[in-house]
């Protein structure tokens, strides 16, 4: 990572990783430290955790990961294959969206959670590109828990890469074009055993 991102990153202004046809910053302190354990306890015990089953080749496999799904009513999602009917807002998600839309100033309407478990829990390559999130969207990434490693790959220019480490209580914010350039996953790592949660705040048309 280039030093200034240690600048950014001690005055918590957000840092805007260098990529081409992209717009993506890190905010590495969103969650105040002091606030992050009940942030995480909340999420661990109130959301209704599921274990989704995705379809390859012809036969179900669990996903590697554990999910749920909020979102203001009507909205139904349609993501890997499956299509969501969303929950309704618990508070401590109405919370978070709250803070969410003063910081970045867009409205979200709703939340996709991912709990991985450990390191064997992950999310592969993909687009945040679904039509119903419109042109640009804004995806509003926040983390709790184990640190993990998120990498970016262009469609295109195959040499162009991009990886950032997200800390318990960052926010990374992909706006602009980026969707369109860029694809995204959460790799397998053996190096770590504690769990992380994320939440991705979106605005479903
Ligand atoms: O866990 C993450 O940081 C990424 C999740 C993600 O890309 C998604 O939910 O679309
Ligand atoms: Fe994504």
């Amino acid at each position: 990572m280039p030093s200034l991102a240690k600048y950014f990153r001690e005055q918590n202004r957000p840092y805007l990783l260098p990529m081409p046809e992209a717009e993506v910053y890190l905010v590495s302190e969103f969650i105040p430290p002091g606030a992050e354990p009940a942030l995480r306890q909340a999420l661990q015990e109130q959301v209704a955790w599921r274990q989704e089953q995705i379809t390859l080749f012809g036969r179900k496999i669990d996903q590697p990961r554990l999910t749920a799904w909020y979102a203001d009513p009507g909205k139904a999602y349609t993501y890997s294959g499956l299509t969501w009917q969303p929950l309704p807002w618990l508070p401590v998600l109405s919370r978070l969206r709250e803070r969410l839309q003063l910081f970045t100033g867009v409205p979200f309407n709703s939340v996709l959670l991912n709990l991985y478990r450990h390191g064997q829990d992950s999310m592969g390559w993909h687009s945040d590109d679904e039509p119903e999130l419109g042109q640009n969207p804004v995806i509003a990434s926040v983390s709790v828990g184990a640190e993990r490693l998120f990498s970016f790959r262009h469609k295109k220019e195959k040499k162009l890469k991009q990886q950032v480490l997200l800390p318990s209580g960052s926010l990374l914010l992909m706006a602009g074009a980026t969707q369109h350039h860029w694809q995204h996953q959460l790799a397998k790592t053996a190096r770590v055993a504690e769990p992380r949660i994320n939440l991705t705040f979106r605005y479903i048309a």
